[in-house]
């Protein structure tokens, strides 16, 4: 900590405690804690999840073929293009904007691959209502967790055909981003919560979902990927993590990669 503020291209966050220590009194175990945290989220989440994307891509070439067509569009009308003696791409945020199947393979990614336990503390105590007509009572003090892996992202009503990766499964037939979900004829709200809800819900979350299109879209405009297996498994999820956000696989992929250039 005493290093930290001697160093150049501190992240905004990380300083921002380090202020919020001086100026609120934030005990320096806190701190420590804090960027536990945002350690343990940054690489436990967001690296497996791109692994994930990239395996998925390589293993469905129609997914590879529609992201990469749309990348190479959006950088084509970004004025720019890849060349061996040019300059590095400018990938802009607008670029970003305008990638929806892309949003929909990481969508679809996390849908398969995200499975966090969403832990809440019973402040009053209140009755659960079920879509079923069952009510549940639930007393102050307890503590209860959702699943939504199990009870939506794999749930064959919601998302037929539920472990099958389907890179347009977030799309409408005109292109657009497909939010209409049903179970039993009713619409779903929370169709997909790789992020968890309400008010501790991932606040890290736009920028994760940045990492991961910037990650894929660079590697799409700069590389031609393969599987150096063409007929390679889905790997196994290392099913010990479940509840604790991205799960990893259980084993490494081999695949290849050539310069596009
Ligand atoms: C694919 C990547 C990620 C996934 C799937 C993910 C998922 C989640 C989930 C499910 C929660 C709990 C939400 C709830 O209880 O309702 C959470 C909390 C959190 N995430 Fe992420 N996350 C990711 C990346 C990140 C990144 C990159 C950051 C920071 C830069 C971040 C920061 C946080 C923080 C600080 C919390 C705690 C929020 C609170 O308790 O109020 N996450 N994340």
């Amino acid at each position: 900590m005493q290093k930290m503020k001697i160093k150049d291209n501190i992240s905004r966050w990380v300083w921002d405690m380090q202020q919020g220590r001086q100026e609120l009194g934030i005990k320096e175990s806190m701190i420590d804690r804090y960027m536990l945290v945002l350690l343990w989220v940054s690489q436990g989440n967001t690296g497996p999840s791109a692994f994930w994307l990239l395996f998925f891509l390589m293993k469905h070439p129609e997914a590879m073929a529609a992201v990469r067509e749309e990348v190479n569009r959006v950088l084509k009308e970004s004025g720019q293009e890849v060349r061996r003696d040019g300059h590095l791409i400018n990938l802009t945020c607008d670029m970003l904007m305008k990638t929806p199947i892309l949003d929909s393979a990481v969508e679809e990614t996390l849908r398969l691959t995200a499975a966090p336990l969403l832990v809440r503390s019973v402040l009053q105590d209140m009755t659960l209502k079920m879509a079923n007509g069952c009510e549940y009572r639930i007393p102050k003090g307890d503590r209860m967790a959702v699943f939504p892996y199990s009870a939506v992202h794999l749930n064959p009503e919601i998302h037929p055909d539920p472990h099958s990766f389907k890179y347009d499964r977030f799309l409408n037939p005109d292109g657009s981003k497909k939010t209409d979900f049903y179970k039993d004829g009713k619409n779903v709200k929370y169709y997909s919560m790789p992020w968890g809800a309400g008010v501790s819900m991932c606040p890290g979350r736009f920028f994760a979902n940045n990492e991961l299109k910037q990650f894929v879209f660079l590697m799409l405009v700069y590389f031609d990927l393969e599987l150096k297996n063409p007929d390679e498994k889905t790997p196994r999820y290392d099913v010990s993590r479940l509840g604790f956000g991205a799960l990893h696989p259980v084993r490494d992929i081999q695949f290849r990669y050539s310069l596009r250039f």
